[in-house]
Formats: C-alpha cells, structure tokens, sequence
C-alpha cells in the first residue's frame, strides 16, 4: 500500500528450483519469469519486492504461515483454496507425464508397478493422487531435484510442467533422454494470498490488468525459448506448445504404435517360426523320404528316412562321405554333377542312381539337390526317394515289353515257316528265348509217333554250357513217367510246366530228379507242343541254378508253342501233299513228277550236277498177265515189283514209276559201267523171284534200257535226252527178245 521506496517490501514465495518460472541462480539471486513479472507488478503497485525462494511445499507454507505476502505463482486447487486466496491468471502452465525414451512405456498402463517422480506438496501430485489413485509416486523436494533423479535413471517416468522439465533437462545435458507422453493439464498460474490479505490480492488483480502485454511478452520470450517475437494472445503461446505437444505425442505415439506392431509382428513370426520349425520337423522325422544338408563331401543333416534307404544309422551316416554310398558305377557321376553345383554350374536337380546300402544291397535312388548359401558356402541340400521297386517294376515292364515283341516276330516267323526253313527257325527261337531268360540251355523235344519214346531234335546252348542232345535220343517216356503225366497234362491245360528248384520235386519225380541233376539241372521250364497229329513234344529251358522263371514270359510261351504246333502241322500237311504229288499212289514210288525234278535239279544245277546213269525198265509182256490174271493181279505185281527194286538198289538210287508198268531206276555218282552190272545184277533177281499173286507164284522178265550222262555231248546234257537215250535202248532190248539190258553196246547182253 505504500508509495515509494521506502514502503514495505512486498515479500514473495516461491519455489527455488523451478526453471524457468522461479529458481536461486549460482549467485544466490533469484531468476526467472515469475521473478520478473513480480518486478513489474511491484512496480505497478508501487512496492519494492523480496523474493523468498524455498523449497515448493515450504514456499507455500511460508504464506499460510504469514512469513510472506503472497505466493508468486501456483495453480488453485480446493485443496489450497481451503487456506488462500488466488488471483486472476497470471500465466498459462501446462503439466505433462514425461517418460524416459526407450523404455517401450506407451501408456500410463505400462505404468503400473513403477514409482512416477513428483514434486512434493505440488498441484501434480495432488491432481494425480485425484485422478490416478492406482500409480504409485515418489517425491521430491524440488523439480531440479526430480529431473536429476530422472536423468540418472532412478524413474523412467516424471510430471513436470512442460516448460520447466524442457528448462531443467537442458540445463543437465538430456534434451531427449525423456519426452512428453500425456498431457495432464492446463491450468493458469495465479498469485496466492492469504484470506485475510483480500486488500492486497485486490491491488495484485488490479496491477494484472493494468500489465502491458508487451512486457509479458518480452519476459516470456526471455525464459521460453519457443516464444514467438510477433505481439500475441495471452493464450496464444501455451496453446501453441500444448498443440506442437500433441502433434509430437501424437507423432511419438504413431513411433510407439509402429514399433509396437513390429513387436507384435516379430513375436508373431517367431511364434510362427517356431509352430513352422517344430511343423517342418515333424515334416522331415515322419518323411519316408530322405532328407539331408551335405558340406562339400559330408553330410551335415539327415533325416530317419535316410537310415531306412541306406541302413545306415544317423551317426554313422554323419561321420560318413556321402560318395561312399554311391554305387561305384555312378561314383564320378554325382561327385562330377555335385562340382559343377557347387561352382554354380547349372546341373539337372533330379536324377537317378545308385546306392549300396549297408547290407551291401544295391538300391535305386532318386535325387532332387539344390545348393544354397549357408553361412558363406554353397551346401548341397535335398530329398532322395528309394525308386528300386519303381525301376524293378519299370524294367520288367520294358522286360515283359521285349518279350511281347519278341513272341510276335518269332510267331511270325513261324507262321511262315516251310520244310525247308523250320529247323533253322526252331533254332533261332530257341536262341533268342534262351538267352532272353538267361536259361543255359533250351532245347525242342519230340514224341515218337506211338508216344513211347522222347527224342531231342534241336538245341541251344548258352556260352560255356555243355550239349547233353546226344544223351536224350531215344528217351523211355516211361522212365520218366512223372514228368510225362505231368507233361500231357499242362498240354491238357495249355499252361507251361514251371520248376524252379529241381530239389524241390515231390517224392514221385525222384527219377526225373536224379536224371535232370546228372545234367546239373536245377530249374527248367517246359512248354508243351502240340499240333493235331503232325507233332506232339515240348520245347523247354534250363538253368544250372535254382532261379524263378517269370510266369508271365512263361505263359506267353504258350503263344509260340502254339504257332511251333501250327507250323509243323503246316509243314507235316504240306510234306503229305508234296509226297502225293511227287509219289505214285499204287507202288509208293516217286512218279514222273518227281524224276523230272531230280533230273533237273541234278542235271541244271551246276553245283548238283555230277555223273549219273538212268535204266528204264519195263515188264515183258504183261498184257496177257493183265488178260489172264486180272488187272487188279496186275496191279500187285506192279506194287511187288516195286519193292523189290527198292531193295535191291542202293540207297542213293531212287527208283521211279514212269507209267505203267515202266519204271526209271536213277543211279547216282554211278558210271555206265558200274551200273550196267548192277542193272544185270538186278535183272538175275527178277527173274529167279517167284511173284506171290492171288494165291499164285509167277516168274516174270524186264527189259532194260540203259543210258549214262557220259555218252551226252556237253551240249545234250539235258534230262530229256538222256530219258530219250534210254528209252530208245529199252526200245532195243524189247526188239532183242526181251530179258535183257541194252546199253551203248551194240549187241544185246543176254
Ligand atoms: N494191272 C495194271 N496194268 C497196267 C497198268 N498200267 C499199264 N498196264 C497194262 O500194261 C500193259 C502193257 O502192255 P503193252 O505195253 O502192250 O506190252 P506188253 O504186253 O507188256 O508187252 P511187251 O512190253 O512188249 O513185252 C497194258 O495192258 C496195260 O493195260 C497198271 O497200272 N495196272
């Protein structure tokens, strides 16, 4: 109330650490914003002013106390309004929650448990303690006190207000050690009197209005950094800050936010990791395929699978070179493919091999290997599947393939088949079939005609193997009755006759079991043939080993064997026909057909030509025998007679009915000579023959001409000519009085 100097100071209290609004400096000197502003309002009301800066709780009791005349500057609560009086504002304040930068607090809920630093007996921790009764505070005496214990790490979080906790980590080096995190409130600073200095808080309301605005500014500029130079609104500034604020909290909480979804993202893949690992190993411990990792020639990683494919257990396969269990054959194969992987060569992933288990079996693999960088180094990963059944599966297929194919050329071959070609393709069937079995021998057996006897007709014999044809001509069928039974009654069923082990025959093939072991013997397969009546037999295949003959080839034997029966049905019908045609039907000797063949064969042939001489004969005067004793006593002569020649003559000669009651006699490799004696020889024995006819014996004669390929010119030498020769002198020894020989010599031979 006094004017002048010398009026009673007005005595202020304030905190003494509460940058930038009010603290002591190093020289003991009260600063700050409020200090100022006190300067002008003491000013205003004409009164020189001492400041009492103390600590926060302590500056307010000094008021209530009444050892100061007011408060410079604090925030009404209803906890203060119960003992003072407060003024019209006097400076906005903003209060925030800082936390430390870092820490991953991003809400008062990360709170719970930790100790916020607060100033004792402040507004903070009376707002606090109101609003969030479940944090738990420590206190401290003063602001510079709680930013100290702040910045070396006693709290993570404090409330402060804004400027004062900006002023204070500043001052003790850590302007971004801590960050505005929530913002408590905002409330202006009002001078504090107490309720019975009403006079003086009047004279304080009234010096506030009258303050020049461009003072405020200018000492708020002075303590607030951020203040702006332009001329603005009481409110402007804290507004301004408290938005900047919000947008740095907000731009902060979207930080937080971010990295707290990369958290959550990281914990989610480390947990999908985790499922994905435990999944892929799960994956790769029940695989039934191999799966391993292998650096540069050893394996690193490898599946149960892989003990199943190559018998190795896991250990051993770990101290183990994966080229050890390459079948030697493949060996440079893989190690060359696996080089050219390493140095980034491009190779085929997938291919086949083999491998030798530890049993020593040897395996069909396939691999499926990539090279991948690990840690620096291309390693070789990869699966490999056990494909042996697959291939063994493949191979006889292709197996069973070829052997389709080749039943089908050799029916073929069969189907077309002549007298004159058939053994030559018996041979070449059992050939082909013998060694596409892998048999050691195969042979063609044939029945007797009365089915007592086994003959071998044909036989082949693999590499080393010994022919046992010679042995097996005149075979008993019944010293081998089981195997005969046995024999005719696959033919009855049209199945092959399948043994794999001869030792494994029942008691009653104990025979056949001795017998077929003197041969070394052990497995055989037998396909019955059997044509109508033409031939009846089995070709068959042997093997010195016990071994299993495939049923399938085997059945389809059964095809070959028909076509074989068919063939030699053909062949036995067209030889029938043949004989018939080149036969003479009453006498069974070769007719006029068949002489001009051989005559031509031997006589055209350059290669079949040789020496030959021909004697035509011809019964004397079998007319009247034919008048008197019938045709059909004739016809028993002629058939007699016929015999006769047949074995009287040697048998390279062939004797021929020429018509009626003519006949040739073809003397081979037989000079005129020579045969003329052979001819007389035979002429002496007809004549002496008594002839058993319907119950008569008659002696009859023949006339013979003879001719010889000798006596041909070199340019006559056709059959013709030698027949005409002949006939000619036939024709002179009937003219001599028949029963005789005419051959070059002129007088008749009697
Ligand atoms: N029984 C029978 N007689 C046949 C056959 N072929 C021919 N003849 C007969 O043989 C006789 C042949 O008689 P000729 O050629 O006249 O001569 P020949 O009576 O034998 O008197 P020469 O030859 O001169 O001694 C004829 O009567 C024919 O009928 C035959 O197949 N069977």
């Amino acid at each position: 109330q006094g004017d002048g100097p010398d009026a009673e100071p007005l005595i202020i209290a304030q905190d003494h650490a509460w940058p930038p609004f009010a603290f002591t400096d190093s020289d003991g000197e009260p600063q700050g914003l409020l200090i100022d502003l006190w300067h002008e309002l003491a000013a205003e009301l004409g009164r020189p002013v001492e400041f009492q800066l103390v600590d926060w709780p302590d500056s307010i009791e000094l008021v209530r106390s009444g050892s100061a005349d007011l408060h410079g500057g604090l925030i009404a609560s209803p906890e203060r309004r119960r003992f003072l009086d407060f003024s019209e504002p006097m400076i906005n304040l903003s209060t925030f929650l800082f936390v430390r930068s870092g820490a991953g607090i991003l809400s008062l809920e990360d709170l719970r448990g930790q100790d916020i630093g607060v100033v004792a007996g402040s507004y903070e921790l009376e707002y606090l303690r109101q609003e969030r009764p479940l944090l738990s505070y420590r206190q401290y005496a003063n602001n510079d006190i709680l930013i100290r214990a702040a910045v070396s790490g006693t709290v993570d979080a404090f409330v402060a207000d804004y400027p004062v906790a900006m002023y204070l980590l500043d001052q003790h080096a850590a302007p971004s050690d801590f960050h505005p995190l929530l913002l408590l409130y905002s409330h202006p600073l009002r001078a504090g009197v107490t309720a019975d200095n009403a006079a003086l808080l009047q004279s304080v309301n009234d010096a506030l209005s009258e303050l020049d605005p461009e003072v405020l500014r200018r000492i708020t500029q002075r303590w607030m950094r951020s203040e702006r130079q332009e001329v603005t609104p009481q409110w402007f500034y804290p507004l301004l800050i408290a938005s900047l604020l919000a947008l740095v909290l907000l731009y902060v909480l979207m930080l937080r936010g971010r990295s707290r979804r990369l958290r959550l993202e990281v914990e989610t893949r480390t947990r999908e990791l985790a499922t994905s690992e435990s999944l892929f190993r799960a994956l790769a411990d029940n695989s039934s395929a191999g799966i391993f990792m292998i650096r540069g020639e050893q394996f690193e990683i490898v599946n149960p699978a892989m003990s199943t494919i190559t018998g190795y257990p896991r250990e051993e396969l770990l101290q183990m070179s994966f080229p050890r269990l390459i079948h030697p054959a493949d060996r440079s194969m893989v190690r060359r493919r696996a080089r050219m992987r390493q140095s980034g060569e491009s190779v085929p992933h997938d291919y086949d091999f083999r491998f030798i288990t530890r049993e020593g079996d040897t395996r069909w693999i396939r691999l499926s290997v990539d090279a991948i960088p690990v840690e620096g180094e291309l390693v070789s990963v990869g699966t490999c599947i056990d494909i042996t059944e697959h291939k063994d599966a493949k191979r006889d297929l292709e197996a069973e393939g070829r052997f389709s194919r080749l039943v089908a050329d050799t029916s073929a071959h069969f189907a077309n088949a002549s007298q004159s070609n058939i053994d030559a393709r018996i041979d070449r069937m059992l050939h082909t079939f013998g060694q596409n079995l892998g048999a050691d021998r195969a042979y063609l057996f044939r029945y007797s005609e009365d089915g007592q006897f086994l003959r071998n007709t044909h036989e082949w014999c693999a590499p080393g193997v010994a022919s046992a044809m010679d042995s097996l001509q005149n075979l008993a069928t019944s010293d081998i009755a089981w195997l005969d039974a046995k024999q005719r009654q696959m033919l009855q069923e049209q199945r092959p006759l399948i043994i794999n082990d001869t030792r494994a025959l029942p008691a009653e093939a104990a025979t056949e079991r001795d017998f077929l072991e003197n041969d070394g013997v052990r497995a055989l397969l037998l396909i019955p043939v059997q044509s109508s009546s033409a031939f009846s037999g089995f070709f068959g295949f042997d093997s010195l080993h016990p071994r299993t003959w495939p049923e399938q080839q085997a059945q389809q034997l059964m095809v070959v064997a028909h076509l074989l029966a068919e063939a030699m049905g053909a062949i036995a019908a067209e030889a029938f026909l043949t004989r018939e045609s080149l036969t003479d039907p009453l006498t069974g000797l070769y007719n006029r057909r068949y002489l001009d063949l051989q005559l031509n064969h031997w006589m055209k042939n350059p290669a079949g030509q040789s020496r030959l001489s021909l004697a035509m004969i011809d019964i004397d005067r079998f007319k009247p025998f034919n008048d008197t004793h019938g045709h059909q006593a004739g016809d028993e002569l002629l058939q007699q007679l016929g015999r006769l020649m047949q074995t009287a003559c040697r048998e390279q000669d062939v004797v021929i009915r020429f018509g009626g009651e003519e006949f040739i006699l073809l003397l081979r490799d037989t000079p005129l000579t020579d045969a003329g004696r052979a001819i007389s020889r035979l002429l002496d024995r007809i004549r002496q023959t008594d002839f058993r006819v319907q119950g008569q014996t008659h002696r009859i004669s023949v006339s013979c001409g003879l001719a010889s390929t000798d006596e041909l010119a070199a340019s006559d030498k056709a059959p013709e000519h030698l027949i005409g020769m002949a006939d000619q002198r036939l024709y002179g020894a009937k003219r001599r009085g028949r029963d005789c020989l005419v051959d070059s010599t002129p007088e008749p031979s009697l």
